[in-house]
Parts: C-alpha cells; structure tokens; sequence
C-alpha cells in the first residue's frame, strides 16, 4: 500500500543520512519530494536520481538551514515546481562532538542555529504554506533520544534535540486548528557521518551496541517506516506525539 500518494512532501538535510533515507521513502510512497541541503550536492543530486527511478518527481535546493532566509526560499520554490505542501519533514542537523567546559563560542551558536533556530524558520515556512492551502498537512521533526538523555560531548546538541521535541509538541496546539499534525521521531543511534568519527572508537561503538536490546545500531532506512507512518493518514489522529525509533535503547536500564 503506497501511503503518500499525490503528496508533495519535503525533507530538509537530505543529501545524505536519515533526511535521505526519508525522502526516498516518501518517494517510495507515491509523493514527490523536494530536498533540502547545504554543502553535498551530488548526494542531493543521486538522492533525487533515486526519487526518480521510483518514478516520483524530485528538485533539489540548496541553502542552509541556520539562515532563516531559506526557509522561504526552500518553501517557495517548492510551490512554484509542484504546487503546494503537504507534509515537512524537518531533519537537517549537526552534532560536532566537544567537551562541556571549554566548549567554543562559535561551535555552541552554529549548532543552535542550525538545529533549533533552522527547525523554527523552516517549520513556520511550511505551516504557513499548509495553512495559505487550507487542507492540513503533516510535520515531522527528527528530535532524537537526546531530547530525553544526556551526552558528555554533546551538551550543546542535546538542548536542540529536546527543543525540537517541544516544539513539535507546541506547534501541535498552535496548528491543530488549520488540520496540520505535528510529531517528532526520536532515533537512537544511527550509523551516518554525523557520528562516524565517534564510532570510530571500537569501544564506545561495542558498547553503544550492547546497549540495544534489538542487538545492532541503526540504518537511516529503519527510520523511513515511522517517518511515513507519522506523515501519512494512518497517524491522522496523531499529533504532539514522539516516536523512539532505537531498537529498544532507551528502556534498557539493566
Ligand atoms: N545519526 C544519529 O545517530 C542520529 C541523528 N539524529 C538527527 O538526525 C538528523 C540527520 O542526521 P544524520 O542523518 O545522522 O546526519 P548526516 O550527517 O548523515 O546528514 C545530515 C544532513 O543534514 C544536512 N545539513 C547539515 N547542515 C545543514 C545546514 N546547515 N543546512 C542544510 N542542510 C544541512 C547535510 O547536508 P550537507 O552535507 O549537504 O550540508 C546532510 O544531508 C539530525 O537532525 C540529527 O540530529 C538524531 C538522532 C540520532
Ligand atoms: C550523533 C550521535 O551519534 C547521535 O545523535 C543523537 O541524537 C543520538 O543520541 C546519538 O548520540
């Protein structure tokens, strides 16, 4: 069953990871998908070469995240190739790993700014782009376990995390009026460049994995399933909901 159908849905940080993991499942699903990134562009190119050798329409557009003027921009040019939006999915992210006490200046403001103010600007874009439609239409914020759980090298990430948590939880209220669902998935940890220098550390990584109780870390693709599932009619009286997609992570205390 395809879930997306005629849908135009939009996926920012989908030149790689779990942006484009998502965005070739909503493509899998039936909609055509416009693709937000910053830097990669042949991976925004083959991601949407893979949108259309599933027989979807796919456009990339450049423009980072942490200046509120993309998020315009990203929506615009969105309308002008397809029409209009009917799900977002807010996903571009960085977690430049560093130690609490000497964290820098600049490394604390970037990460803010592209995660949290980059989740705001792009988030009201689309939603007032839904609301101008007057058919509802669907968000889906990447937050992460660490909206609920700390990290010693991430103290400046984790606060974004949990940000974009609340604030799917508050645009829920704000924007269940016009129809619009909002929810965040929360993924554990998922093998993609943003913690693969991290990883690199034989020890951290074994033990992360013996902390899953489903046995392995994650693929961005075992995020497509819920990012659809919240996106699609089936979660139509879903919203200010969190998903944990971690392979049982979080409960696992002892
Ligand atoms: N991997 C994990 O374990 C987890 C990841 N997450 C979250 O998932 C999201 C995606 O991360 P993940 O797939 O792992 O990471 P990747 O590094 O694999 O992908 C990040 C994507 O975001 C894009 N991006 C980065 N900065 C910007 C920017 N300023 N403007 C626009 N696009 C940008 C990158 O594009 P480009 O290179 O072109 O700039 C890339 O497409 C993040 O929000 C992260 O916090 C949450 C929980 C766990
Ligand atoms: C980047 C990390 O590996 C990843 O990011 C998150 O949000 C998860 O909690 C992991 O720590």
């Amino acid at each position: 069953m395809k879930l997306l159908e005629g849908k135009t849905v939009l996926v920012t940080g989908a030149s790689a990871g779990i942006g484009r993991a998502a965005a070739i499942g909503a493509a899998r699903h039936g909609a055509d998908v416009v693709i937000n990134f910053s830097r990669d562009e042949a991976g925004a190119a083959s991601a949407v070469a893979e949108i259309e050798a599933l027989g979807q329409r796919g456009l990339y557009v450049q423009g980072d995240v942490a200046d509120p003027a993309t998020a315009k921009d990203f929506v615009a040019k969105a309308v002008d190739k397809f029409g209009k939006v009917d799900v977002f999915v807010n996903n571009a992210g960085i977690c430049p790993f560093h130690a609490f006490l000497d964290m820098p200046v600049e490394t604390f403001e970037r990460t803010m700014r592209v995660n949290m103010h980059g989740a705001y600007f792009m988030v009201q874009a689309a939603a007032n782009q839904m609301v101008k439609q007057g058919h509802g239409g669907a968000i889906v914020a990447v937050s992460s376990i660490s909206a609920l759980v700390g990290g010693e090298y991430q103290t400046h990430y984790t606060p974004t995390k949990a940000g974009v948590h609340s604030l799917m939880q508050s645009t829920a209220i704000a924007l269940g009026k016009y129809g619009i669902r909002c929810n965040s998935v929360l993924p554990g940890t998922i093998l993609t460049d943003i913690n693969k220098d991290d990883l690199a550390d034989v020890e951290k990584r074994d033990y992360m994995e013996k902390r899953i109780p489903l046995g392995r870390l994650g693929q961005p693709d075992d995020l497509e399933g819920p990012i659809v599932f919240l996106a699609s009619d089936l979660a139509k009286y879903v919203t200010g909901a969190a998903l944990l997609v971690d392979g049982g992570m979080f409960v696992n205390l002892q």
